[in-house]
């Protein structure tokens, strides 16, 4: 069953922000993911194999919501739909990129770093939003000051957030959940230590503010 934005941003606190560099570690790594507790996974479009991850993860994975990570152009949207990802997630977004997500028979979480920005999707119907680089462009006093004049609009803030920064954000009411990618380091990754990671995503979806 397809799930609503609001439902995959409740679903646990964090996001997992995924990079696949090798399609034999697309399904152990959701596998372990899942197994800590977070079942919403963003695979991002950053490597050659991460339409073929998302569309092996969406089949053998059943308990794993994927989503694309790093959607950025029309033809991108239709990729992924394609794939089978239940949702997408963009760093900014353009009004070609929003025309197809709006289009498409999945949500979008597009990228906003500033009032203006979020403003112009609010406009065109969307009210949930990723904040990125989310450390850079202001961190967790920046969403707070938002909170005030745009109340309605619901943040997963993503960019340079550690376990250590992750309550800050989550305590703010215009916060759902934030991404991340410090559990699923390269070197896990690589060495396929998915004990280790399924331990860090364990904390990850017990984190509380
Ligand atoms: O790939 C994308 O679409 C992005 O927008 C970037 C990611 O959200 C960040 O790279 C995750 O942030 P870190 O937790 O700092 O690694």
């Amino acid at each position: 069953m397809k799930a609503s934005i609001d439902q995959i941003m409740s679903t646990s606190p964090v996001i997992p922000v995924i990079v696949i560099d090798d399609i034999s570690q697309a399904c152990p790594l959701a596998e372990a993911l899942v197994a800590g507790g977070l079942k919403v996974l963003e695979v991002t479009l950053r490597t050659d194999c991460a339409l073929e991850a998302m569309e092996l993860i969406a089949k053998n994975i059943p308990d794993a919501i994927v989503g694309a990570g790093t959607v950025t152009t029309p033809q991108q949207v239709s990729d992924v739909v394609n794939a089978g990802a239940q949702f997408m997630v963009s760093p900014g977004s353009t009004d070609a990129l929003i025309d197809a997500a709006l289009a498409s028979p999945i949500e979008i979480l597009p990228g906003v770093a500033t009032a203006s920005e979020a403003m112009r999707l609010r406009e065109r119907g969307i009210t949930r939003l990723k904040f990125f680089p989310a450390e850079a462009a202001g961190g967790a006093p920046m969403l707070k000051s938002l909170a005030g004049p745009l109340s309605d609009l619901i943040f997963c803030p993503t960019g340079g957030i550690t376990p250590a920064l992750a309550p800050e954000y989550l305590k703010l009411p215009n916060v759902a959940c934030v991404g991340g990618s410090w559990m699923v380091p390269k070197n896990l990754v690589n060495a396929g230590d998915w004990d280790a990671i399924t331990k860090l995503a364990k904390e990850a979806a017990e984190i509380t503010t």
